[in-house]
């Protein structure tokens, strides 16, 4: 891994990873000419790649978890970085030694919100199949869509990053030897803002992945993001499917959210500082989001995973409910009500 440091002050990015090296560089020309096809030696490399980093990333979360890789029941993988068939979630969990009975699903480009969908899913799964335990993990390598200065993209190209992250989600009971839970995902919408296709997307082409980052993606956010959480808390109330737990009733206005704690995809500085802005909150309640943004930049759907393991560490200080946010194509906004059990 190549450990790549950037003046960060305006991004909020102080250094991100890459798997890229000097030496792929100089071996593959065509990675930073335009106009040379280049998808395939991408795609070599990553294919390969992303199952390994994701397997990091999982081997510790088993570890953490407690008990064999062999009790997973299903695995939700989401990269946008290597594509082919069988696909990058045969391969992981070849790597893992999950058994040939795992029901594997790869979701494929979603984007940053990939995490937070995967994190959706493994719930969804974890409540309908009783004593299931789904894997989910997360990998992406830039390397499919890196480009030279006159590509275009300098704005992905100034926050995005590599990394890893994967989650063990359970519905009870609970085993021996189970780490016990750590957040507990109450209930989750998906929003998609109507008519903003073309506001974020990736377009695959023989010379790699284009990002398109246009610059209302900030704005957007900021002006729906409040109704996407009332709609989230109203809908966990509804449903009654929170356990017995009661959820806190709608909150929004003259600094309320700032009863919760927050696990927000830092899609970029502007992103963050918007949110703060329409929810009135407190300096530190997007600290984790901006922390991870600031050691490892965007890391698409790997992102929230690393901001939901920087709240783990902060536990004692959560108050109980919390709320999660993702954000992607579409554009779609994954919104999750978090509980932090006591
Ligand atoms: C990149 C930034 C950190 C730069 O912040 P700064 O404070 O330095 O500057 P700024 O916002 O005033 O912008 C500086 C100059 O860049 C221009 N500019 C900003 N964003 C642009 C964009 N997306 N496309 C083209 N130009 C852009 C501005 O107009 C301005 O131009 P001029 O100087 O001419 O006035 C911030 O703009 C930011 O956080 N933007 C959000 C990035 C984003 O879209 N993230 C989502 C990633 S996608 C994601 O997370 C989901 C997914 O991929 O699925």
């Amino acid at each position: 891994m190549l450990l790549f440091l950037v003046a960060g002050e305006k991004t909020g990015i102080d250094k991100r990873h890459f798997h890229l090296t000097e030496e792929t560089l100089v071996a593959h020309p065509e990675l930073y000419d335009q106009d040379a096809p280049s998808l395939d030696s991408r795609l070599a490399m990553t294919v390969d790649a992303v199952p390994k980093l994701a397997q990091c990333a999982a081997a510790k979360a088993i570890a953490e978890w407690g008990r064999p890789a062999s009790e997973i029941t299903h695995l939700v993988f989401s990269t946008y970085s290597a594509w082919g068939a069988p696909s990058a979630d045969l391969r992981l969990a070849t790597l893992l030694g999950l058994r040939p009975t795992v029901n594997r699903t790869i979701l494929s480009l979603h984007g940053c919100y990939g995490g937070g969908r995967a994190l959706g899913l493994a719930r969804e799964l974890a409540e309908n199949n009783r004593g299931a335990r789904v894997l989910v993990a997360c990998a992406e390598i830039t390397l499919v869509c890196f480009g030279g200065p006159d590509g275009g993209n300098l704005v992905g190209h100034a926050i995005f990053g590599d990394g890893a992250g994967a989650v063990i989600v359970g519905a009870g009971p609970f085993r021996d030897g189970e780490q016990s839970p750590i957040f507990e995902m109450v209930h989750a919408t998906q929003t998609t803002l109507p008519k903003t296709e073309h506001v974020l997307g990736m377009q695959v082409s023989g010379s790699g992945v284009d990002f398109h980052l246009a610059i209302q993606v900030p704005t957007l956010i900021g002006q729906n993001v409040e109704r996407c959480l009332l709609d989230a808390f109203r809908g966990g109330d509804d449903e009654d499917d929170d356990g017995g737990a009661h959820l806190p009733s709608p909150l929004s206005g003259n600094g309320k959210w700032n009863e919760l704690f927050w696990a927000v995809h830092p899609g970029g500085r502007q992103i963050l500082d918007n949110i703060d802005k329409v929810l009135q909150l407190e300096p530190e309640k997007l600290g984790a989001s901006r922390h991870v943004l600031r050691e490892y930049g965007n890391m698409s759907g790997a992102t929230i995973v690393f901001v939901l393991d920087e709240l783990r560490r902060r536990r004692s200080l959560l108050p109980e409910w919390g709320a999660m946010l993702a954000f992607g194509p579409g554009v779609t906004i994954e919104t999750m009500v978090l509980r932090c059990p006591r």
